[in-house]
């Protein structure tokens, strides 16, 4: 798909982990999960119930474990394919396969050197900083033993990601009654966070909101580009909002923002999640059984937009990925794929980036992977 990189050696890696966020596979794992994830976060026990109880509504299944097992079906379809030989290793943050599980596995295996994808696409404590804690600890369990580890930049902006969300959402735009099409409003949404984290995310800060304003704006200028119409609104709002209501969160929440819209006389959207790689919990019952109530009281018509998932474009971007950040690794200046004024993310955390809210406030950075001082 995107022949940025070139040739196709991987060296110095020889495997590559996908880290994610991981979920419960039934009823007796909900709680053991929530306990995991909140584990000294100061979640209110209030949102904990009702986050444990949306995951009863689906049976105690997450739909993120089945959808990461095909992400990387996806990955090693496109290795075989197109090279390079590497295996693929998975391990999450709150749940089996654990982190530490796999990188023991990994180094049992032999592998010495591994690029990390996470499974989340922009800059913040959660979706960056926290994975490079989960990794540190593990590697600090092996010792010696630990692989080393180089974490991949964010793909908030890479085609990969942007290209099948613009797909998704023109698909789920024709699916509403052709004469709403045109006042149909694209809400593009992601999980809110504390302001204090949003404004501490990135090397400069800010990172979280500028890189989803920047792929919203890539989303909308796509899908406007597909559909042939001059004019086609966005705004970028908010949903999942968790911890204790005197604290204060990135606004405004996509229920709000729906009666808001519906106050303006606006009588469709479609819901663009452009905040998560895949349709998962935070995705099918926040969006599709919560807004969509909201969207039905309101008498809206509001259609959801799938999320990239493990389209065979993202599986690419990420073979792009690893191959470019070897051949930096080797010492090369390889071509490096983003669309808009971004430009390609950063490789390596400086100290201080994605801090976490609730800890010491140094953060602990990419080069620490390698035993090296930040
Ligand atoms: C930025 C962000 C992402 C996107 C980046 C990424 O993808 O990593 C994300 C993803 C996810 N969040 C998920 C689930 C949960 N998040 C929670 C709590 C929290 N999330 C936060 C932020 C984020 N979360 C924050 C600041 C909290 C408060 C506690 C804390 O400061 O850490 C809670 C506790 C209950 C509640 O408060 O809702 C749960 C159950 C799942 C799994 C879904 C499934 O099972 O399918 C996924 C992928
Ligand atoms: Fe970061």
């Amino acid at each position: 798909m995107h022949d940025a990189a070139p040739g196709n050696d991987a060296g110095p890696f020889d495997a590559l982990l996908l880290l994610s966020f991981g979920g419960p596979e039934g009823p007796d794992e909900v709680v053991p999960f929530l306990e995991n994830v909140t584990r000294g976060r100061g979640v209110p026990p209030e949102r904990l119930a009702e986050a444990g109880a949306h995951y009863a509504q689906f049976g105690g299944v997450s739909p993120i474990n089945a959808q990461n097992r095909e992400l990387i079906a996806a990955i090693e379809k496109e290795f075989a394919a197109r090279g390079p030989a590497l295996p693929v290793y998975w391990g999450n943050r709150n749940w089996r396969p654990y982190l530490t599980d796999t990188l023991r596995r990994m180094a049992d295996d032999g592998v010495r050197h591994a690029a990390v994808l996470v499974t989340s696409a922009y800059a913040s404590y959660s979706g960056c900083g926290q994975y490079h804690e989960n990794l540190l600890a593990a590697q600090a369990e092996l010792g010696d033993a630990a692989p080393r580890l180089d974490k991949l930049r964010h793909f908030f902006n890479h085609p990969g990601f942007v290209e099948p969300l613009v797909d998704h959402v023109v698909a789920a735009r024709a699916s509403l009654p052709e004469a709403l099409r045109p006042g149909a409003r694209l809400v593009m949404t992601t999980h809110s966070i504390p302001t204090a984290t949003a404004e501490t995310s990135g090397p400069d800060g800010n990172a979280y909101v500028r890189q989803h304003q920047e792929t919203a704006r890539l989303v909308a200028a796509g899908v406007k580009k597909a559909v042939k119409f001059p004019h086609v609104p966005w705004d970028l709002v908010f949903q999942s909002r968790s911890g204790p209501p005197q604290v204060p969160w990135l606004e405004p929440d996509v229920n709000d923002h729906l009666e808001r819209l519906h106050a303006d006389g606006v009588r469709a959207a479609v819901l663009v999640p452009i905040g998560f790689l895949s349709d998962h919990m935070e995705v099918v019952y926040d969006l599709d059984v919560e807004a969509a109530a909201t969207a039905e009281r309101l008498g809206m018509q509001v259609v959801r937009a799938a999320t990239t998932g493990s389209d065979p474009r993202f599986a690419a971007a990420v073979r792009d990925l690893v191959l470019e950040r070897a051949a930096v690794l080797r010492g090369d200046h390889p071509e490096r794929c983003a669309l808009g004024t971004m430009g390609p993310s950063h490789d390596v955390c400086p100290l201080g980036c994605c801090p976490d809210p609730r800890g010491r406030g140094e953060g602990l950075r990419g080069a620490a992977l390698h035993g090296t001082p930040a």
